[in-house]
């Protein structure tokens, strides 16, 4: 395997950590993309547990869902450095409890400058789990996270709608809704009490199920993205928009709050110059971190409810800097993000 400082997408990183817990076998990796030097605030992010099918894409995973938290925190204001944590397989529910014990033991050994929750493949249970083993989970505060994150990334949409379609309320908005997990199920629920309609697919067919319930129009999910839509809504993975899939997308605005959308950071460009308007994703579902940040911070429910609306202020920022400077709405949150990070 490569060293971390070889693989394409380290970035400076602060350090990278692997598990190997020879009694269970579990294998995971920290990174910690930028931390604190006064050792005041940690750096944050969620733990994922996936089956990846090579240790370099689990690398790769890792470093840039790291870096992508970096950026959360410098455009949203936190004072938190970026990190995050990924277990390489999804062990069979036997093991599970000692695969989550043993991930526990190697959080716990960053001493609490390393802070994690939830993510894709862990369950709020599963967090509870591991707090038995470590104090240094988060998003088990007052407001879970990925309903945060669900508020922030309906914020933000709605105000790319204004921007774009100039429109003040999503009345026959028709929104495309991929994945339909945590936050893809209550966005579904807050754009339809807006009046949107919604279409939305999940590989998971109980997933589908309780949506359709709801009022979502089920269609395939990998569909989604070449459908004829308002809007796309990226909630399941990252990666989804590709050099590839980029030419297919018909909708105005993306919004959602998968992480790492874009394959390649120029495709910000492309979808510029189509005229979509991309809601950058660590702005989008920065929701989850205002909630950790409550949580680290001793914050009020209103305190993390302002914050989380306020994403959509950000945006107005943003694309203000983007207007003035001739440049699309990625470009300018990765300046305004890399301005905040160097100093
Ligand atoms: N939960 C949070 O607080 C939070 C915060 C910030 C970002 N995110 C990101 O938002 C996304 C969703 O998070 P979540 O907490 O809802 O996760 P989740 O695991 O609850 O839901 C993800 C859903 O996507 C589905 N899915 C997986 N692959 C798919 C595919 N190819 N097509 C369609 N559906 C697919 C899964 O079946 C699952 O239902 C993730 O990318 C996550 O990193 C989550």
């Amino acid at each position: 395997m490569i060293a971390p400082s070889e693989h394409p997408d380290f970035d400076a990183h602060a350090a990278v950590c692997f598990l190997h817990d020879a009694r269970t076998g579990a294998r995971a990796i920290v990174a910690l993309h930028r931390v604190d030097p006064t050792g005041t605030h940690p750096s944050v992010g969620g733990c994922r547990m996936r089956d990846y099918e090579t240790t370099e894409e689990a690398l790769g995973d890792v470093l840039r869902l790291s870096r992508g938290m970096s950026s959360k925190c410098a455009v949203t204001g936190l004072p938190f450095g970026g990190a995050k944590a990924v277990v390489l397989g999804v062990p069979k529910p036997a093991a599970r409890p000692c695969v989550l014990d043993a991930v526990a033991g190697f959080v716990n050994s960053f001493g609490g400058r390393f802070r994690t929750g939830v993510d894709v493949g862990l369950s709020a249970s599963d967090v509870e789990a591991m707090r038995t083993a470590t104090p240094w989970m988060v998003g088990t505060g007052l407001i879970r996270p990925d309903a945060l994150t669900a508020d922030g990334v309906f914020a933000t949409l709605k105000r790319a709608v204004r921007h774009r379609l100039g429109r003040d309320d999503l009345g026959g908005t028709t929104v495309g809704v991929q994945g339909l997990g945590k936050v893809g199920l209550r966005l579904a629920r807050l754009l339809l009490d807006d009046g949107a309609r919604v279409l939305g697919g999940d590989v998971d067919r109980a997933a589908n199920e309780e949506a359709a319930g709801m009022g979502v129009e089920i269609v395939d999910p990998a569909s989604l993205i070449g459908l004829d839509i308002e809007v796309f809504a990226p909630c399941a993975l990252g990666g989804v928009i590709g050099p590839d899939t980029v030419g297919a997308i018909r909708a105005s605005v993306i919004a959602g709050s998968a992480n790492n959308q874009l394959a390649t950071a120029d495709l910000g460009d492309a979808l510029h110059a189509k005229g979509i308007f991309y809601v950058p994703d660590y702005l989008a579902n920065a929701g989850g971190l205002i909630a950790v940040a409550m949580q680290i911070e001793g914050h009020d429910e209103a305190w993390a409810h302002s914050r989380a609306a306020g994403l959509a202020d950000r945006l107005d920022e943003i694309v203000a800097t983007a207007r003035s400077l001739d440049i699309s709405i990625a470009a300018a949150a990765g300046r305004l993000a890399a301005e905040r990070l160097a100093s």
